[in-house]
């Protein structure tokens, strides 16, 4: 249990969330919980920071919207499906309402940018080649979005080729090709350098807003949360210790995700938050 005082505030909308948590448990087996009594919504039209220090189970989190973590305890309600409570073949749907962006981007690195977007319609092409096998609606469509990401002119080069903001770009025309209702950026910015850091998070955002999806976007530097987000939630040692609009909040209201937390403090580090670049 904490000792913090919880920093929380009503939700910025009246419609309906896309997205429910209450009173969300996770363990891993019969290890020490690792989310304890999460709640959250997310509302369409809103990019919401979550934030919390390394091991806080921000990834936990965001694995249990899509079913990849154990649920103990509570309730999770995504798009319309209940996770406690899933039907046969519902994860299926599930998953595939929901768009996912990576901090490592996850594209097939031999394949085109074309076709590396296209696998964003794989759950409703039915079995397809993954060369030339898709509809020419699909092809349009990942076209669009690839010019609507800024990289058309990459389409037919080999998505090992473009640099690490390029590389997310296309993973996130791959989420949008699923037509998601939801999106979740698992530290998308983690590998890129700062000015790539704000295009990534601008487009986003910009999906958020005209899209009208939620889109959950997980941060190591507070000052891009401050700046990129509408709402931020935040994680201490698994507990949601903060939910409010960003303009509520600044960095000194956000020390208490951090306070007494071991290991190198890199929130306000822009040019360092490149965990992992070396893999890239
Ligand atoms: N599959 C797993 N099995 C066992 N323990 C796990 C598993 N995944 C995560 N954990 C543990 O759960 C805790 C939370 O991990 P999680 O990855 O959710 O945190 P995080 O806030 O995303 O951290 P980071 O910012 O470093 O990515 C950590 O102690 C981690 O070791």
């Amino acid at each position: 249990m904490t000792t913090a005082t919880t920093l929380s505030s009503a939700p910025p909308s009246t419609t309906l969330p896309l997205a429910t948590v209450r009173g969300l448990r996770v363990a891993y087996g019969d290890r020490p919980l690792v989310l304890d009594g999460v709640d959250l919504d997310l509302f369409p039209g809103e990019l919401v920071a979550l934030l919390g220090a390394s091991g806080s189970g921000k990834s936990t989190l965001m694995k249990a919207l899509t079913g990849f973590a154990p649920v103990n305890e509570g309730s999770v309600r995504v798009a319309g499906y209940d996770l406690t409570n899933l039907r046969h073949g519902q994860l299926r749907g599930l998953r595939a309402s929901v768009g996912q962006v990576f901090q490592q981007f996850n594209l097939v690195g031999r394949l085109s940018v074309l076709t590396n977007v296209l696998t964003g319609a794989l759950h409703d092409a039915g079995p397809v080649n993954l060369v030339g096998g898709f509809s020419a609606a699909h092809r349009r469509r990942a076209l669009e979005l690839l010019d609507r990401v800024g990289i058309a002119h990459k389409a037919n080069e080999q998505a090992r080729s473009l640099s690490g903001g390029q590389q997310q770009r296309v993973a996130i025309a791959r989420a949008l090709m699923q037509q998601p209702r939801i999106v979740l950026a698992d530290e998308p910015v983690a590998s890129l350098d700062p000015k790539m850091s704000h295009a990534v998070l601008d487009l986003l955002h910009d999906i958020a807003r005209q899209d009208g999806i939620p889109v959950l976007v997980s941060l190591h530097v507070l000052p891009l949360a401050l700046e990129h987000s509408d709402r931020i939630v935040g994680l201490r040692h698994g507990e949601m210790l903060v939910s409010a609009p960003t303009r509520e909040l600044d960095a000194e209201k956000l020390d208490v995700l951090y306070a007494d937390v071991d290991g190198h403090d890199d929130r306000f580090d822009e040019e360092g938050d490149h965990r992992g670049a070396a893999l890239a």
